[in-house]
This record gives C-alpha cells, sequence and structure tokens, in this order.
C-alpha cells in the first residue's frame, strides 16, 4: 500500500462560512493500480487528490503517505516527500517554456542533487518510455498537446516516484492523445506504481483497475464500470 486515508476529512473556512470539502474518507492506494476519481464539477476530486499529494493537510483523520504519517511532517518535510515520492501530471502540462524538452524532464533530479551522468541517463531512459526521444531537444511550443502531457508524463517518472497523480491529465487533449496518454499511464500502473487520475471523462473507464467517484464530498467505490 503507496497511500491511506482513515476518517480524513477537509473542511475550508471562508469568512464566517465552513465549506466541507471532503466528508470522512477511508480508502486505501495500492501499488499496481490504475485509480479513477471521478464526479461533478465542486465534488472534492482535487481535494481528494490534494490530500494524496501531500499538498495539503487533513483537517481531521489519519493520512499516510509512503509509509509516514503526514498530519505529523512541518511543511519541509511534505516537500520532501513530494519530491522523492510522488510525480505530479497537470492539465496544462505546466512545463517550462524556456527550457527544452529534455531540460524540463531533467529538472526534478536537479532539485534532488542527482549527479549529472545519472541524471542524464534517467533522463534518457524516461524519455524512451514516453516514445519521446527524438523530440528531447525540441521547446514545449514546439510540440502538440499530446506530446507535451508525454514529456510531463517523462517528467514525472524520472525520479522514479510510488505514486503519480494527474489532475485531468487529458481534458486538453484531443482523441488519439487521450489514447496515448492513457495508456502510458496504465502501464506505468501495470509495472508496479500507484496511479490515481481525476477526471470528467468517462471514456478514461476503460484504463482503470479502480474507479471511485466523489459526490458533494462523499467517496464511493464504484463497482460496475459502464455508464
Ligand atoms: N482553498 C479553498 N478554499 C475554500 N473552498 C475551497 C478551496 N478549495 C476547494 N474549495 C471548495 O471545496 C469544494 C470541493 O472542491 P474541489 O476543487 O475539490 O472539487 P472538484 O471535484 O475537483 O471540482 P472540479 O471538477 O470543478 O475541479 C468546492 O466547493 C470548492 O469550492
Amino acid at each position: 500500500m503507496i497511500a491511506e486515508l482513515k476518517g480524513v476529512g477537509k473542511e475550508y473556512q471562508t469568512g464566517d462560512q465552513t465549506i466541507v470539502a471532503l466528508q470522512p474518507t477511508t480508502l486505501q492506494l495500492n501499488e499496481g493500480e490504475l485509480l479513477l476519481i471521478i464526479g461533478p464539477s465542486g465534488s472534492g476530486k482535487t481535494t481528494l487528490l490534494s490530500l494524496l499529494g501531500c499538498v495539503i493537510y487533513p483537517s481531521y483523520g489519519d493520512l499516510w503517505v509512503d509509509g509516514q504519517n503526514v498530519n505529523k511532517l512541518n511543511q519541509s518535510e511534505l516537500a520532501r516527500l513530494r519530491l522523492n515520492t510522488i510525480g505530479f501530471v497537470f492539465q496544462n502540462f505546466n512545463l517550462l517554456a524556456p527550457l527544452t524538452a529534455e531540460e524540463n524532464v531533467i529538472m526534478p533530479l536537479k532539485l534532488q542533487g542527482v549527479n549529472s551522468a545519472e541524471a542524464r541517463a534517467r533522463t534518457e531512459q524516461a524519455l524512451k518510455t514516453v516514445g519521446m526521444t527524438d523530440r528531447r531537444r525540441n521547446l514545449p511550443k514546439q510540440l502538440s498537446g499530446g506530446q507535451q502531457q508525454r514529456i510531463a508524463i517523462a517528467r514525472a517518472l524520472v525520479t522514479n516516484p510510488r505514486l503519480v497523480l494527474c489532475d485531468e491529465p487529458t481534458a486538453s487533449l484531443d482523441k488519439n492523445s487521450v489514447g496515448i496518454v492513457m495508456q502510458e499511464l496504465r502501464a506505468l500502473a501495470d509495472e508496479g506504481k500507484s496511479v490515481a487520475v481525476v477526471t470528467h471523462d468517462p471514456r478514461l473507464k476503460q484504463y482503470a483497475h479502480r474507479i471511485v467517484e466523489v459526490d458533494n464530498g462523499v467517496v464511493n467505490e464504484v463497482n460496475e464500470f459502464n455508464d
């Protein structure tokens, strides 16, 4: 198991209002599975993903990621946990525009202080995994949306994270690229990583090992894969 929520809830205070973003939730995320997180807008999907990503603290309950009790970590310990354990993939790729594809991919290894020969070898391998070796010297703007997302996946992978978290990774892609990107994410899960994907798109269900639906802050396992 890579992550576990035990009665975890999240509330936000805005002025005198309390917004319940996530009701008490108990959920496990295992190695070797792609978990799809679906549900309507504002239901709490991103909140759930942000908790798994150690980006926010639970309001209550216990959250464990990679064997560590997130509740007890301070901000810099959380940052280290994110850098070493988690890869993030976003809807808008979040690549750095002035850097080439390979410079974007190598960035997390530089942050980790990995020596440059090893960093170059691992970058090469990550680019190969996503089939983008031949475009390594291109700037993001010279790549299609699908290609940029594959570079973003390579960047998420290069640190060999146990957990890969994706927020609407296919939302700005055409149909063909959706398939390519999802097959890559599925392959990562099949190789033993945990992959969690937030989406509005019911077509992604075919790539999931497991699906949970978030509705009004309540998380439920979905056993029926068809609409
Ligand atoms: N920082 C915040 N401060 C106050 N309220 C917040 C904050 N972040 C999220 N919320 C509220 O928590 C609820 C859940 O939001 P969340 O972003 O998790 O939903 P979502 O399912 O990801 O939505 P979408 O699909 O539209 O991205 C919403 O009512 C939202 O307005």
